[in-house]
């Protein structure tokens, strides 16, 4: 097959962690005889250095014209310390979350026994945790009016949401239950919001249409607990926007590292595949950062482009590398390789460079404990 992806590297370690996906994306083409072609795209900090704008009109005409965009993140140290920047990295983000239409974005929280030791539960705790977050990704107060009074004393965001910006999500996650475990917790906090309260009318009649899966509610600030208390409760959390996004990078604590776990944005046309964390800046040029992130993040891509074979086997080479120790400092901060490392040793298992047992003849291991 062949498939023209928009790749934006984005800030600080968005660059070397994508570099890595694009390496097993090759491994993959070369085994399967794909044709993948980049077309490599601004966006963040680095777009606001180089045009000005966070999110350049190219970006977005690549990115409509893809089959799909694989990003990294963005986030620079000089505008998270500058309040009152009017042009920031993730207004970019945001624009083109909103450009794409990616109502959706699908974050799920997969457990690895050899990581079982990095995770706050004990191990009897961690058995069977398989969850995703159906985070909501266009609506809410990441998109209402901001304002700041003329003085500057006072500060307004505004949350709104409407039925049918509900209806769209809540039916992809009961479909995603369906084949799952059949079940979907609402998380929002309905004892306090009108938005919640809207979200609950209007999820329980979804649920009407899917008999098959049972759904409840839960608040988030239970919710927040629950993850970390009894994890395996959840298949399907299904969340507005914010909620999502704070609950995602806390469940990703149970699975070792936040430089662990994937994501799929989809919605109206071509999706976007990104790792959860941010710019990481304190990485940033050390060749130290999880990749994996953002190579899981391919294999959601493949399974998107129907690729299923090229999906498991990218998942397949993830797990021989924490089978085996190959890993970056956050999951060993001694014995730990370099993120290009990883990725050369995620695309040489694809490729069958490494095949059965540990065989690591063509690779030039880097191994470091000190940076
Ligand atoms: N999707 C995105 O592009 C995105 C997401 C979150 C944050 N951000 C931006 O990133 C910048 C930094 O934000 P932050 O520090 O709050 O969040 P962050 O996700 O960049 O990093 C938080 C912490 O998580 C760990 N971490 C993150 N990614 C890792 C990886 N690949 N490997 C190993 N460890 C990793 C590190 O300990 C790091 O200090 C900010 O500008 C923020 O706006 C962007
Ligand atoms: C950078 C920021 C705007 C973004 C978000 O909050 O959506 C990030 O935290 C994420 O999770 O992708
Ligand atoms: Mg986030």
């Amino acid at each position: 097959m062949k498939k023209n992806i928009t790749v934006i590297n984005g800030d600080g370690i968005g660059p070397e962690v994508t570099a890595q996906s694009v390496k097993v994306l090759n491994a993959i083409a070369d085994r399967y005889d794909h044709e993948f072609n980049y077309h490599y795209c601004l966006m963040g900090a680095d777009a606001i250095d180089k045009t000005g704008e966070p999110l350049p009109d190219a970006t977005i005409a690549a990115c409509l014209n893809s089959d799909a965009v694989l990003f990294g993140a963005i986030g620079h140290p000089k505008y998270d310390n500058d309040p009152s920047a009017r042009v920031r990295p993730e207004q970019g983000l945001l624009k083109l979350r909103k450009v794409l239409q990616l109502y959706a974005n699908i974050r799920p929280i997969t457990t690895y026994s050899s990581l079982q030791h990095l995770s706050p539960l004990k191990p009897k705790h961690l058995e069977n945790i398989d969850f995703i977050i159906f985070r909501e990704l266009t609506g809410g107060i990441y998109f209402g009016k901001k304002e700041l009074s003329a003085d500057e004393n006072i500060a307004l965001d505004e949350c709104i949401y409407s039925t049918d910006e509900i209806v769209r999500i809540a039916k992809l996650a009961f479909e995603f239950a369906g084949n799952r475990k059949h079940k979907v917790t609402l998380v929002d906090k309905a004892n306090v919001l009108e938005t919640s309260r809207l979200w609950r009318k209007v999820v329980k009649q979804v649920a009407l249409q899917y008999p098959n899966v049972s759904v409840d509610y839960m608040f988030v600030d239970n919710a927040a607990m629950q993850i970390i208390l009894n994890p395996q409760q959840f298949d399907v959390i299904l969340t507005e926007n914010m909620f999502g996004d704070i609950l995602s990078d806390e469940a990703s604590v149970l699975t070792g590292s936040l430089g662990l776990s994937p994501s799929a944005s989809v919605g109206a046309g071509t999706a976007m595949f990104e790792p959860i964390h941010g710019s990481y800046p304190q990485a940033a040029g050390k060749d130290i950062a999880n990749p994996l992130g953002s190579i899981l993040s391919t294999a959601m891509m493949l399974e998107y482009m129907q690729m299923h074979e090229e999906a498991a086997v990218v998942r397949q080479a993830v797990q021989w590398t924490l089978q085996n120790r190959f890993v970056t400092k956050d999951i060993d901060p001694i014995n730990f390789y370099f993120t290009s490392t990883i990725g050369d040793l995620v695309a040489d298992f694809i490729t069958n460079k490494i095949t059965g047992e540990v065989n690591l003849n063509n690779i030039e291991l880097r191994k470091s404990t000190i940076i």
